[in-house]
């Protein structure tokens, strides 16, 4: 029919005036009942009578039974949904400051809801420096000689979709789930005005009275997320101070890889001792030990040495091998008062590692008052004294500081000791405190219960710089490469614990019965390992297996394993295990022992990092341009803070007449040089006789894991 018909047929129907009859059908509703709808109607009928020439009663008529209709069933739709939910569904609530939310949002992400939906969110994702580190990008930058671009890099990291606000619908393991998503905007009263804040609120229900379904999914969620970041540890800190009003106590900052113990290098023994000690103290049967004699369940540990000696990589460690959380605090942030550190310790999971670094300088106020802060008499070393005034000068900016700051009065040394050990404090955390100088430590803070085992680092000694130096130029192959970015390496977290299987064997007589459980998985698991990761007791045989060939040409060298990895184009040649061993040890043999700390010679090596014989070349003028450099920082900072003439000597002072052949073979270099290099001689001469000839003693092999993934690991650290 068409339009104009219809027109016709419209306008048969008569005038308006007919409406007002009695209605032929329901869906000609009386003009006074529409009148009661829509004020006017009688009014606007006649017009477009007029103007169309037909009724449009009949047409309104209907609309306005369907829309009653309509809304009526929807009415009786929603209250009988209501009723559904109410007796028939169950709900579990999760507030997105908890670690499930991120669980639920990553597993959902994957999950078919995204595929299905038709609201979602999308989110940049960023992958971190080691998720670049795959096959496919790994030979797009075979070449480092170029100049790379990573701009095509990020345009291939697909964007990551998760619901967005509102209510999602979907079937799991043949049940019906609803996922909801709420936005909640909460509005406080600052002193800068009103201040609107957002959280979330996502539930998830499921048909039936009982909650288990949720709960299943929820642990399927979280197992899969764990799973995911099974090689790496979360770093956590404490959340803003607007957060923390609101019970969001922590926030993960970051993600990254576990850092294998042997990539620490510290003497094995008090390695194996705190790996021990901490795996006692984390076994499940511990607490009720505890609880039995009374014993809070608490373990300290301090970590002290001077800066860049690996305090804070054997903590991160630590966190990688037991597959713990670290949460880390600094005592210095502003707006972190006590109230809050006790909170952010009470709010702490059942295990964890708890970092505090660098804890004599954080300025806290002594119970004595913070004058005791000052050097005492017997302290003569410049650098304790240097220490000292710092610790003071910190102190009293921070005091300057609170004046301004009604909220924050600084945390004071009983507010820290309270947190750490008060009622308040959760149990079951690994406390990690370190500290360039622990002798400034109240000895409250170190005494036994709150500190109950002390590590101490020393600059580089003789073995500690070969084995750098060999972890630096052993090959990267595929095996550590999963270890170190979280792959799909199987055996890396317990590997870790034990570095081979004779070591798993020594610890496991030596532990007490649970623990030699454990020790067994882990000899399972060391046996488990690829050549470069079991070092130890044979490391260089290990990684000479890993190693075919040489090949020599320009001079620069690089190592090539089992045609496993593919020499980068810079560098040409191949070293074997034994011929790597003889260049650390002549490159050992260069550095005075305790004077430079790992971490400097790290740096060292790190610009240096495929070139072994260069490295060793070029040491000779590093060490002095270094040793300079640190006479001349010392005495200046000497001045500074007015010391003694004494003060200024550690250098000079441990300069013994020069005797060694190295020292004679440097004799074409000008005086200082001559007078350090007998520094190293000094002391090298009687280490030797417990080192030379022999290789550095535990050293690990599986220390390969250095390479270039180092250097991000070490930006990464300054900036935690
Ligand atoms: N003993 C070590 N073994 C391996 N690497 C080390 C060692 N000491 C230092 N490093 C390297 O030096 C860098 C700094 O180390 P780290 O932060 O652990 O030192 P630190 O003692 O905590 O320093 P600070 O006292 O300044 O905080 C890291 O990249 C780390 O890899």
């Amino acid at each position: 029919m068409s339009l104009q018909s219809a027109l016709k047929a419209l306008h048969a129907a008569g005038p308006p005036e007919n409406a007002t009859a009695a209605p032929t059908s329901i869906t000609n509703l009386p003009a006074n009942i529409l009148e009661a709808f829509i004020p006017g109607y009688s009014v606007i009928s006649r017009f477009l009578f007029d103007l169309l020439g037909f009724d449009i009663t009949l047409a309104v008529s209907v609309s306005l039974l369907l829309f009653g209709l309509f809304t009526s069933v929807k009415f009786l739709w929603r209250h009988a949904y209501d009723q559904f939910q109410i007796y028939f569904t169950s709900f579990i609530n999760i507030e997105s400051h908890d670690d499930i939310y991120d669980h639920l949002m990553d597993w959902l992400a994957a999950h078919d809801v995204v595929r299905h939906s038709r609201s979602l969110m999308a989110e940049s994702s960023h992958s971190n420096a080691w998720d670049l580190e795959n096959s496919e990008t790994e030979e797009e930058v075979a070449d480092t000689t170029e100049l790379l671009n990573f701009t095509n890099w990020d345009a291939k990291t697909p964007p990551k979709f998760i619901p967005y606000f509102g209510i999602h619908r979907f079937w799991h393991k043949g049940r019906y789930f609803t996922f909801s998503r709420q936005n909640k905007q909460m509005m406080f009263q600052g002193f800068g005005g009103t201040i609107f804040q957002h959280d979330e609120t996502i539930t998830l229900s499921c048909i039936g009275r009982s909650t288990n379904p949720i709960k299943d999914l929820i642990e399927e969620a979280r197992g899969t997320y764990l799973k995911k970041g099974k090689a790496s540890t979360a770093v956590k800190r404490p959340a803003p101070k607007d957060q923390r009003t609101r019970g969001r106590m922590w926030n993960k900052v970051a993600t990254r890889p576990s850092r294998p113990m042997n990539t620490v290098i510290l003497d094995h023994s008090q390695k194996d001792r705190i790996l021990l000690d901490i795996n006692e103290y984390l076994h499940p049967a511990t607490p009720r030990w505890y609880a039995n004699r009374g014993i809070p369940y608490r373990r300290g540990y301090l970590f002290a040495g001077p800066p860049g000696t690996g305090k804070s990589s054997l903590a991160w460690a630590i966190a990688g091998i037991f597959g713990l959380d670290i949460f880390c605090i600094s005592l210095v942030e502003p707006s972190l008062t006590e109230e809050d550190l006790g909170l952010l310790f009470t709010s702490l999971p059942r295990r964890c590692v708890v970092l505090l670094e660098d804890i004599d300088s954080a300025g806290l106020v002594k119970r004595q008052g913070p004058d005791t802060a000052v050097a005492k008499p017997e302290e003569q070393d410049a650098a304790a004294k240097i220490g000292a005034e710092i610790t003071k000068a910190l102190s009293s900016a921070q005091q300057n500081n609170n004046k301004g700051n009604k909220d924050n009065q600084g945390i004071s040394l009983s507010g820290l000791l309270n947190a750490i050990d008060g009622v308040a404090s959760h149990e079951g955390r690994v406390l990690v405190m370190t500290s360039n100088f622990p002798d400034k430590l109240d000895d409250a803070l170190i005494r036994p219960g709150r500190i109950d085992m002390r590590i101490d680092f020393t600059n580089a000694t003789r073995s500690q710089t070969m084995e750098l130096f060999t972890n630096m130029y052993l090959p990267d192959t595929p095996t550590m490469k999963k270890v170190l970015t979280g792959g799909k390496a199987k055996v890396a977290p317990s590997s870790t614990i034990l570095r081979s299987p004779g070591s798993a064997q020594r610890m496991s007589s030596e532990c007490t019965p649970y623990l030699t459980i454990n020790a067994n998985i882990a000899l399972k698991a060391a046996a488990s390992l690829t050549p470069p990761l079991t070092p130890r007791d044979n490391e260089f045989t290990n990684a000479a297996s890993t190693i075919p060939s040489i090949e020599t040409s320009d001079g620069s060298i690089s190592l090539r394993a089992n045609g496993d990895l593919k020499p980068s184009k810079s560098t040409v040649s191949t070293l074997t295990a034994e011929e790597l061993k003889e260049i650390a040890k002549d490159f050992a043999d260069r550095i005075p022992e305790e004077i430079f700390s790992p971490a400097e010679i790290q740096g060292f090596l790190l610009t240096r990092k495929k070139e072994p014989l260069r490295a060793l070349e070029e040491v000779e003028s590093w060490k002095v341009e270094t040793l300079k450099a640190k006479e001349k920082k010392k005495e200046a900072q000497v001045g500074h803070f007015d010391t003694t003439p004494s003060s200024s000597q550690s250098l000079a002072a441990k300069i013994e007449a020069p005797e060694d052949s190295k020292a004679e073979e440097s004799e074409s270099e000008d005086l200082e040089t001559e007078h350090q290099a007998s520094v190293y001689m000094g002391s090298g001469d009687s280490e030797s006789e417990g080192s030379e000839g022999s290789e550095p003693e535990d050293s690990d092999s599986g220390g390969s894991e250095s390479d270039d993934s180092e250097s991000e690991d070490y930006e990464l650290e300054d900036s935690f």
